[in-house]
């Protein structure tokens, strides 16, 4: 067995602590969100909080004000990010300020994006992770099957307290990343806005598009376009009706495995990754189906958002690879899907009969793939 000095020793032990006790980080940051910190560092911070400013804001007892004063220095430090800590002159009280991550957890933030990690802390959600050794040992289920007895959709669509929970966080959390994709696909110009990807599209899908956030501000953006979000009838149930869409936008409950509406141009946002490479290619064949036209010269395509998982020692940064291998892990054991790499992709997109794919953009770990039937 190769033998390492002391200090390689010690390093490898700080490394075991520090993965230990990363899910009180975590949890640490569902308190946040929970006590709603980083309002308080905004009402009080200007042009920063003190700790004691906090301790009476939250009502923080005496008793836990040491804890308190270790959870915000545990969200302070250069890794997690959260708030960012300054001390005037020595002795005097630390102070506290925003920073990007938790001006996004602000409770009114218009691009709030504290759904995920809420979604993530739900007992449902949080609790299949702990029987991962059990359920890597066993076949078919998924892990989140093994502990909540049904699959993550059809355990959406049931009407307990839990489900209907653990559904409107979903749902929160896809719209809240809708809101930040959607400035990068649909780009303010001056007068107006303007779309490479829309470009002469005069009828649109969004597949699986959930309460409809992308297809709103296509159609928003387009008003002459047809647009139409297909999901599942209990999602976009009463949808259309909810009022404050444009007329432009139809919703459509339905099954994807079955048939997606005709149109020039139809959107998988953040599907495929939930799926095997079975499902996959019956979801793309239907979506094929429906941007093949009828003969004509016009240009139909289909656009798909999702990771394009990096190989290793490729150009992206350690955080965007992290993200996408945590996605991947968290897909395979949630839904039995999985992130790609680009063969993987290509192989897909061939299986289901498409001529050719092209990769458009990125956004953050994601990528925007155009693919032509
Ligand atoms: C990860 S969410 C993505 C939603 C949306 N595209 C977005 O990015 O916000 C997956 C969506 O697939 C929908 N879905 C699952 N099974 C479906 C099916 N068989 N037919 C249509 N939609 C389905 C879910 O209801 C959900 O809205
Ligand atoms: C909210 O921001 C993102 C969400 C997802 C995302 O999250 C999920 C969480 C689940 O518990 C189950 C799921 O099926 C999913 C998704 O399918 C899904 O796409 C993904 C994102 O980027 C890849 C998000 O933006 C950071």
């Amino acid at each position: 067995m190769e033998e390492n000095s002391q200090e390689e020793l010690v390093e490898a032990q700080s490394q075991i602590w520090r993965w230990t006790f990363s899910h009180l980080i975590s949890m640490s940051i569902k308190c946040a969100i929970h006590l709603r910190i980083p309002d308080a560092v905004h009402q009080h911070g200007e042009p920063a909080a003190s700790l004691s400013q906090l301790i009476s804001a939250l009502r923080i007892p005496p008793s836990k004000t040491h804890a308190f004063r270790c959870m915000m220095r545990v969200l302070s430090t250069r890794s997690t990010g959260f708030f960012s800590v300054q001390q005037e002159e020595e002795g005097e009280e630390l102070c506290y300020s925003l920073t990007p991550a938790s001006r996004l957890l602000l409770r009114h933030a218009p691009l709030n994006q504290a759904s995920l990690p809420l979604l993530h802390f739900h007992p449902a959600v949080r609790d299949y992770c702990s029987v991962l050794d059990t359920w890597l040992l066993e076949e078919n289920r998924t892990a989140f099957e093994v502990v909540n007895g049904a699959s993550f959709w059809d355990y959406l669509a049931g009407s307990s307290g839990p489900a209907r929970e653990l559904k409107g966080l979903f749902y929160d959390a896809m719209v809240s990343d809708s809101n930040l994709v959607v400035n990068a696909l649909v780009v303010p110009t001056v007068g107006g806005r303007e779309s490479l990807l829309f470009r002469g599209v005069r009828s649109f899908v969004d597949v699986a598009g959930g309460t409809g956030i992308v297809a709103a501000a296509v159609a928003g953006a387009f008003p002459e376009m047809k647009c139409v979000v297909l999901d599942l009838p209990h999602v976009v149930e009463g949808l259309p009706a909810a009022g404050g869409h444009p007329g432009n936008l139809e919703f459509v409950g339905g099954d994807m495995f079955r048939s997606v509406p005709s149109a020039d141009a139809v959107l998988l946002k953040s599907i495929l990754h939930n799926w095997d490479d079975e499902s996959c290619v019956k979801i793309l064949k239907c979506c094929k189906a429906a941007v093949s036209g009828d003969g004509d010269q016009r240009v139909y395509n289909m656009i798909v958002i999702d990771m394009v998982m990096s190989e290793v020692g490729s150009d992206d940064d350690d955080l965007s690879r992290e993200i996408q291998l945590c996605f991947d892990l968290m897909m395979a054991t949630l839904l039995n899907g999985k992130e790609r790499n680009e063969m993987e992709w290509k192989g897909l997109f061939e299986e289901a009969g498409f001529s050719n794919y092209k990769i458009v953009g990125k956004i953050g770990p994601r990528s925007i793939i155009e693919v032509y039937p």
